[in-house]
């Protein structure tokens, strides 16, 4: 099942404690974006971690390959970590749109691509297994054999509400809006979630 869905990212007073979508993996075989031309969406450098701004091209679609290629393709081709980060003063609206195989669709490596030099580098999962897998669990990872899901679900959700209840990141003035998912993570979160990997 496919979906497309609309996201609305309002200003933060914060954005050095703040993200809009934090980072992630997105679990589908790959994703079409449209976004105005506010930007704020950045990728990470595979090698280093290093974060790259996806700038906005006018009448340009992002497409961003998914957990499924990286999986079908042994990892010859990368899911790549994305997140959104949010700014004080501009709305910002993006248009992803997802396109996933059917439930039974058994994903793994394709034959032709593993051999005694190259194993397999995944188990194989059924897609619709993976989804559940990423909205139940808190230590879902693709190298565990746990999905196709986000490499750091843990650390995805984390509400406004919890933010403020933890008094070590100084938000007690942080009102930001749910933005994308309605959700927001702290820096320290991303931080906490890349050590983790
Ligand atoms: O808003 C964006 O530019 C990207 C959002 C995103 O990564 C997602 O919805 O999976
Ligand atoms: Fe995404």
């Amino acid at each position: 099942m496919s979906f497309l869905r609309i996201n609305r990212y309002p200003p933060c007073p914060r954005p050095d404690l703040a993200l809009g979508v934090g980072q992630h993996k997105d679990v589908v075989v790959l994703t079409v974006l449209a976004q105005d031309e506010v930007g704020r969406l950045q990728v990470s450098r595979r090698s280093d971690g290093v974060w790259f701004p996806v700038r906005p091209v006018p009448n340009a679609l992002v497409i961003n390959l998914g957990n499924c290629i990286e999986i079908w393709t042994n990892d010859n081709y990368w899911s790549a970590e994305h997140r959104v980060v949010v700014n004080t003063t501009r709305e910002r609206y993006s248009i992803p749109f997802f396109l996933l195989p059917s439930h039974d669709v058994e994903v793994k490596p394709l034959d032709e691509l593993v051999s005694p030099e190259s194993p397999p580098r995944r188990r194989r999962q059924r897609r619709g297994r993976g989804l559940r897998h990423r909205s139940s669990s808190s230590s879902s990872s693709d190298e565990d054999g746990g999905g196709l899901g986000f490499t750091n679900s843990s650390q995805q959700n984390v509400s406004l509400a919890q933010l403020d209840d933890r008094g070590s990141t100084t938000s007690t003035d942080l009102k930001c809006e749910g933005g994308g998912r309605g959700n927001w993570r702290t820096i320290e979160d991303d931080i906490a979630s890349w050590s983790s990997v």
